[in-house]
């Protein structure tokens, strides 16, 4: 039996985890892996693919990026169908069913975020046999408590936040650290909380920049001369705008420049100097943590069980410590976040932590 996977959407550590996880698995039950480069592109003939032994994957848990190849742009972005739902257009699908049947590609894994699930239950739904695995350092899904990726872009937060302190406190100065995440703001309530941040505005939260710079001026009333703002790119700016830069081939908008406004706020309210620093896509490279390495190798595994046992059209999830499934159209659209008067939040206002409101 001959089973495929691909990576498709932006990438995160861990997903050359979950490649040797599946490779690891399928080849104890002595099947063969094909590994589609560059997302659904690889599918499109003659196929841009190759055969995955686990030679070809050894060592490559440690590494960021995907030896794959990923895209979020190329043939299959899905234009709008029936209904107002975004579909790929038939012609590409019909093409890239030859490979598969060509290759009788048994199973597909697609790893990937909301869009690239979205596409994999379309194919699903046209007869496709497509298992899941969700990716994205977002943390925002809510079919699954944990995705590979959340954790080492944490730690890439809680580092930079390490090293803003030591500068901030040298020079007594407001430092502003624009941190990913797109709409939900999990990555800058854990980097902020472990990074021993000051202030964490998120996008679930409305802010007032004065009560930030409230914050800061008891700050220094109290000695502390240097303060840590961290803000998640999708925080809405006081009227309810997002800070934009552009729309990207998805139709999805890129969220950026939150902390460049906020910082320059910040001075001229409190009067002090103020830097900010986007984090951008160090968040999303270099080596996966030991956590990222572990779930992307257990979330290989069920997908390779869930080819097993047939069980199409499901997604793989991390539920209460476990691996299971759940059917990817429970999965996809639905976003998890940052619950306003949740336990997380409170406890990061236990501690002091501002929140802008
Ligand atoms: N709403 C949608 N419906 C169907 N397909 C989509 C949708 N949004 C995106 N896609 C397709 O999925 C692929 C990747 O999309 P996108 O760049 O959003 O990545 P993703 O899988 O959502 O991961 P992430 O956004 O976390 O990087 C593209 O081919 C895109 O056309
Ligand atoms: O790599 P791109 O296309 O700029 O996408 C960046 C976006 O992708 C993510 O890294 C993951 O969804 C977001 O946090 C961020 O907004
Ligand atoms: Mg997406």
């Amino acid at each position: 039996m001959r089973i495929g996977i691909l990576n498709s959407g932006g990438d995160c550590p861990g997903l050359n985890a979950v490649i040797h996880g599946v490779v690891g698995a399928a080849t104890q039950l002595g099947w063969e892996v094909i590994g589609f480069k560059d997302g659904f592109e690889g599918l499109l003939p003659p196929g841009d693919y190759k055969v995955l032994k686990p030679q070809d994957t050894q060592g490559i848990l440690k590494l960021g990026g995907t030896i794959l190849g990923t895209t979020n742009k190329g043939h299959f972005a899905a234009k709008v169908g029936k209904g107002d739902i975004a579909e790929v257009p038939a012609d590409i699908v019909a093409k890239a069913k030859r490979t598969m049947d060509q290759l009788e590609i048994r199973a597909l894994i697609i790893v990937g975020g909301d869009g690239s699930l979205t596409t994999g239950l379309q194919l699903y739904r046209e007869g496709w046999p497509v298992i899941g695995v969700p990716k994205t350092i977002d943390n925002d899904l809510r079919a699954t408590a944990m995705t590979f990726g959340f954790d080492s872009a944490v730690s890439t937060v809680v580092d930079a936040l390490d090293r803003l302190h030591t500068t901030a406190e040298s020079h007594k100065r407001i430092m502003v650290l624009e941190v990913m995440g797109r709409h939900a703001g999990w990555i800058a309530l854990w980097g902020g909380i472990a990074g021993g941040a000051d202030a964490i505005l998120l996008p679930e939260i409305p802010f007032d920049t004065e009560k930030v710079a409230e914050h800061v001026r008891q700050r220094d009333a109290q000695g502390h001369h240097s303060t840590l703002v961290v803000v998640a790119e999708g925080a809405h700016l006081p009227d309810g705008e997002l800070a934009t830069i552009a729309e990207n081939a998805g139709g999805e908008v890129r969220l950026g420049g939150i902390g460049d406004i906020i910082a320059r706020r910040l001075e001229h309210l409190t009067g002090k100097e103020t830097r900010s620093c986007t984090l951008g896509h160090l968040q999303r490279g270099g080596a996966p943590t030991a956590l990222d390495r572990i779930l992307g190798t257990r979330f290989g595994v069920m997908a390779v069980k869930l080819a097993e046992e047939g069980r199409f059209g499901r997604m793989v999830s991390y539920q209460a410590y476990h691996v299971d499934s759940v059917p990817i159209e429970e999965a996809v659209n639905q976003l998890r976040l940052v619950e306003p008067e949740g336990e997380m939040v409170k406890a990061a206002k236990a501690v002091g932590i501002c929140l802008g409101d």
